[in-house]
């Protein structure tokens, strides 16, 4: 079969193709990386995947992994087209430690951005993971609560339980569902089990010669390390002698940018965004606990589940540093532990009693969301003691805000001034990138695109925002957008206390942080129905056919009933 062509460059030919505009509903396009500390290395995206399709394709007829279920392009439809999938067509661009002289000016610094010529800053090497054995890591669902009860997650067990380890040929791919910088995503069936994964087949050799194998590790740590619900799960990750692959769970609601297209006026109605921009924020919340700035946030990057609710995805731009929650007000209910109970600590941001979240017959309203903290035996209180509080939640600050880097990371549009200045960024670049984000999903724009790349990082740094007329937007969205683009990143909110001042912004009124995760949404994907069609038994076709639809009929005032 051959290759299909990565269309993650097609916005560049619609861009000549049409006097120089980019199609709205292209996706913006992002250059991970200005080169320029190293040589050679081109300032466009390689296709990944002609390399690793082609690569992986071969390595299937070499009968080590069941068939690309052929027919798959002509066969298997997503609802979705893959080319809306593969967008961005600005700079992403990598995270440079390259620092800037404090007089340079600011039109010098994105002229050379610009240019193509920042510096990569992770140093990369060609053998940070190479000494990886080729099993499957063995994460287990006690350092997973929240995957206590996924048919997937025990699918998986199982199979590890029977035969030792995952690896490829224990897995059907079925669809690419897309290509990102450093690898192909596919869709995958664990063969057998009708359980299906999103799985991240990234080149091995492609990542060593373009110096991105740090991402890719990155990206893989981070994932190890999540346990949220709006955050990606990794269910395994096994290596190949060519590939590495991660296999995380399938989101078949397609990503925000591409819902938006499909809203009338292409923007969101102000409830759908509140529990979009909700979502959003308890996990950069729970990102920030774990010492992770998440620095790519943009509707691209955020998928929606099969249930409607969100998984942010793309962690390989990601800053990692270390953290220090800090307990800043107590309940009313909890001793002030700085003075009575010095052994009440706060440490994980994870469900105290995981299941008691999901139940719509939460009578209490336990938070999956705040803080856990952990007390001696002695002092802790019997259970329903707890059960019986109703008093305010404790606010915890856990801004990685010491965290500095001089990289240049982020999406032309959705980056912060710091970054483009130069001035070194820590936590609060994700604050404004929420500001950006929320705006483009109620206005259907983002504030400061400007006629090219460059103009953009002009305006980004320089022009003050504006909000268009129309769509009315209140005036609490309002503010609260004012308050995250202010360009001084030690001026803007979220700057002290994190997540904690956005989730009191009079826009979240009514928010039930808590129980968001029983809310129900504002658009559900059609149920994916995955029928075999008849064929040859090696190019067996599937038809997948899930498709953001509108939430049930009585869910016209779901967020009155539900959510709020
Ligand atoms: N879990 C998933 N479920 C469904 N589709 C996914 C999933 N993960 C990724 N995709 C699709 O695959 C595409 C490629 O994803 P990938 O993370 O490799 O690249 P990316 O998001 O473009 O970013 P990058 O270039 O930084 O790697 C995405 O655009 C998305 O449409």
């Amino acid at each position: 079969m051959a290759s299909e062509p990565c269309k993650k460059g097609s916005s560049e030919k619609l861009k000549n193709a049409h006097g120089g505009q980019l199609l709205e509903g292209i996706p913006r396009k992002v250059t991970k990386e200005l080169p320029k500390n190293v040589e050679n290395v081109p300032s466009k995206k390689i296709p990944v995947e002609t390399t690793v399709e082609a690569k992986l394709l071969n390595h299937m007829r070499k009968g080590s992994v069941s068939s690309l279920a052929g027919n798959l392009d002509s066969t298997l439809s997503l609802g979705y087209p893959i080319a809306d999938n593969e967008k961005k067509t600005s700079a992403k661009v990598s995270d440079g430690a390259r620092k800037t002289s404090g007089s340079a000016k600011i039109s010098d610094r994105i002229d050379f951005l610009d240019s193509g010529k920042s510096s990569l800053c992770r140093n990369s090497t060609s053998t940070d993971v190479s000494d990886e054995s080729s099993c499957s890591s063995f994460s287990s669902s006690i350092s997973k609560p929240h995957k206590a009860n996924d048919l997937r997650w025990e699918a998986i067990q199982a199979v590890r339980l029977r035969d030792g380890s995952l690896e490829l040929k224990h897995f059907r791919l079925l669809k690419k569902l897309g290509c990102g910088d450093i690898g192909s995503v596919y869709l995958s069936e664990l063969c057998g089990t009708k359980c299906y994964f999103a799985m991240k087949v990234m080149d091995k050799a492609s990542l060593a010669s373009r110096k991105k194998l740090l991402r890719a590790q990155t990206e893989r740590e981070i994932l190890q390390s999540l346990d949220h619900p709006f955050l990606p799960t990794l269910y395994t990750h096994f290596e190949t002698d060519k590939f590495s692959c991660l296999v995380m769970e399938f989101c078949p609601g397609g990503d925000l940018h591409m819902l938006r297209q499909r809203q009338t006026g292409k923007h969101f109605s102000e409830q759908a965004v509140k529990f979009y921009v909700a979502e959003v924020l308890l996990s950069m919340e729970y990102l920030h606990m774990l010492g992770i700035v998440y620095r790519d946030l943009k509707p691209e990057n955020v998928l929606v589940r099969e249930d409607g609710h969100i998984m942010l995805s793309d962690f390989d731009l990601s800053l990692r540093c270390t953290v220090s929650p800090t307990l800043i007000k107590s309940s009313s209910l909890q001793a002030d532990p700085l003075t009575k109970n010095s052994n009440l600590y706060c440490a994980q941001p994870a469900c105290i009693e995981p299941p008691s979240c999901i139940q719509p017959s939460c009578v209490v309203p336990t938070s999956c969301f705040t803080p856990r903290f952990f007390k001696s035996k002695k002092d802790r209180k019997p259970k329903t003691d707890i059960g019986n509080q109703v008093s305010p939640l404790p606010e915890l600050m856990a801004e990685p805000t010491d965290a500095r880097s001089m990289s240049f990371v982020g999406t032309h549009e959705y980056l912060a001034p710091e970054i483009i200045k130069g001035e070194g960024h820590g936590s609060a670049v994700d604050w404004w990138t929420f500001g950006i984000f929320l705006y483009e999903l109620l206005f259907g724009k983002t504030p400061f695109k400007g006629s090219g790349n460059r103009a953009t990082l002009f305006n980004v740094v320089g022009q003050p925002l504006r909000f268009p007329e129309s769509p009315v937007v209140s005036f609490a969205a309002r503010d609260l957008i004012r308050g995250l683009l202010v360009k001084e990143p030690q001026h803007r909110l979220a700057y002290k206390r994190g997540a904690t001042e956005i989730k009191q912004h009079p826009f979240f009124e009514g928010v039930n942080w808590a129980l968001i995760r029983c809310a129900s949404p504002p658009e559900v994907p059609r149920p994916v129905e995955i029928e075999r069609i008849p064929g040859p038994p090696a190019s067996a076709g599937l038809k997948v056919v899930p498709a953001a639809m509108p939430a049930q009929k009585n869910s016209d005032n779901y967020l009155e009933f539900d959510f709020f």
